[in-house]
């Protein structure tokens, strides 16, 4: 097998690293939080995979023939077909992006005070199940985050069980299996585990919707790990995957390579009528759904690219290659790691900063002064505070997620990430917390503002 990366480069974008005393200023300027850094005083950005990968020849050249026409449009069909033939939903809505379908599909499928069950809910997604009035609840299976397990994604089928025999199913508006499984670390859901969930929904009349931003990624696990499906091509394992689900919504700023896009799609006409209905007002006409037809032209093309098992075999092995760079080092990281991010376990890096002064989020701080490295906390800033008491909620992980852009960086950039967290992780005793300067009250870590303890 070759070494270099299935594709080789026809456009670059330079990129350089700003001094240590100007990150410092930057740093300040932003108040502490790096979704206030311009790009341009950012290195290595791993802020986000979404919408920050590379477009192939084939998605730039399909965009020349983007149909603009607002209903009907040819590029609709070509991403409809797409979307049917890899999912077998005949019924497919394009959104603006991951959360239009939320609000789309939530605001028709909950009545407030009705429970939402998941795998784990993503902040966003979470987010659109409660300003819907409804109540998420996260079903993790427990495994501890530095132990190997295959599918650390997946749903605990026996508090599934439990919490709907508790509850009662006319309560439970619907279960949403997010694959892989973002807040859990990246981790993917096995096939069976899916196929379970989907048994146990049916015996109760209750729907399931995926939540597939990295689906395809999902599906190289289950190649590599799960019994049965080291021989089928990972279009194959997709297609059975959406076999045990009613619908998706998807951000197609991940698994479709696309910059900005999102999609719903059903088995069942009535689920399409109901969910339609919030589209047109929110997002526009059902065919273009808030995009461009020449979004769609790279959508249906990104979503086939996504599949290709020798681009899913270097874009998840890049995330190994620096999960293990970091490992040896003795970095306490998630392992196994996840298919689209490396996610420190800031509690372990940083076991003298309190969980509510946020030690994943004063990580992201430390690697950028450190090497210019933009990242993420996912953990206790992420999920927010109880709607019902106002307290911070304490997450089960205290993660700093690297995320890595699909198609965009070599593994020298890895490597100079490596040492960036690795010079942060010895003088990781000087690293403080933070606290709120400004706090909203929804999604808060996209905008907050801090200070250092
Ligand atoms: C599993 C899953 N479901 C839906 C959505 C919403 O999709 P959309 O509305 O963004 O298209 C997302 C978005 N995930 C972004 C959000 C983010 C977080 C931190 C920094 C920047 C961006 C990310 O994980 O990076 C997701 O992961």
């Amino acid at each position: 097998m070759p070494k270099g990366e299935p594709f080789k480069i026809k456009m670059v974008e330079p990129i350089r690293l700003i001094p240590r005393e100007e990150r410092e200023a930057a740093l300040k300027a932003a108040h502490y939080n790096p979704f206030f850094l311009r790009s341009s005083d950012v290195y290595i950005d791993l802020l986000t995979d979404s919408g920050t990968g590379a477009m192939s020849q084939f998605q730039w050249s399909a965009m020349m023939l983007g149909d603009e026409s607002y209903a009907g449009a040819s590029s609709y069909y070509k991403l409809k077909e797409t979307v049917t033939d890899i999912t077998g939903y005949e019924y497919v809505i394009p959104t603006h992006q991951g959360r239009g379908a939320e609000k789309s599909a939530f605001s028709q499928l909950i009545r407030p005070g009705m429970y939402v069950l998941s795998n784990m809910f993503f902040d966003t997604t979470r987010g659109h199940v409660q300003l819907a009035g409804g109540r998420p609840v996260d079903l993790l299976m427990d495994y501890p985050t530095d132990e190997f397990h295959p599918f650390k994604g997946n749903m605990d089928t026996a508090k599934l069980e439990r919490f709907i025999a508790e509850h009662g199913a006319e309560n439970i508006a619907c279960i949403v299996m997010t694959v892989t499984n973002n807040s859990a670390g990246g981790q993917p859901v096995s096939m069976a585990n899916i196929r379970e969930t989907y048994q146990i929904a049916k015996k109760h009349g209750l729907l399931v919707l995926f939540d597939v931003a990295r689906y395809a990624e999902n599906c190289h696990f289950i190649r590599m790990r799960e019994e049965g499906y080291a021989d089928k091509a990972p279009i194959d394992i997709a297609r059975e995957m959406f076999s045990y689900g009613d619908g998706l919504m998807m951000s197609a700023k991940k698994d479709a390579l696309v910059n900005i896009g999102g999609l719903l799609a059903f088995r069942d006409e009535d689920l399409f009528t109901r969910v339609g209905a919030a589209v047109v007002p929110f997002e526009g006409f059902l065919t273009y759904g808030g995009l461009a037809g020449r979004d769609l032209e790279a959508m249906a093309v990104g979503l086939r690219e996504a599949l290709d098992p020798d681009y899913l075999a270097y874009r998840v092995g890049q995330v190994q290659y620096l999960g293990e760079l970091l490992r040896s080092a003795g970095v306490p990281i998630q392992w196994p790691v996840g298919g689209h991010a490396v996610f420190i376990d800031a509690a372990k890096f940083l076991p003298h900063i309190p969980w509510d002064q946020f030690p994943g989020h004063a990580l992201t701080l430390a690697l950028y002064i450190e090497g210019g490295v933009r990242a993420v906390e996912v953990g206790s800033l992420m999920l927010g505070r109880d709607p019902e008491t106002g307290e911070n909620v304490r997450s089960p992980f205290e993660f700093t997620r690297l995320a890595i852009p699909r198609r965009v960086y070599t593994n020298q950039h890895m490597e100079d990430v490596a040492e960036a967290v690795i010079n942060a992780y010895k003088r990781r005793e000087e690293i403080r917390g933070v606290r709120f300067t400004k706090e909203p009250k929804v999604l808060r870590h996209f905008t907050a503002h801090f200070d250092l303890v």
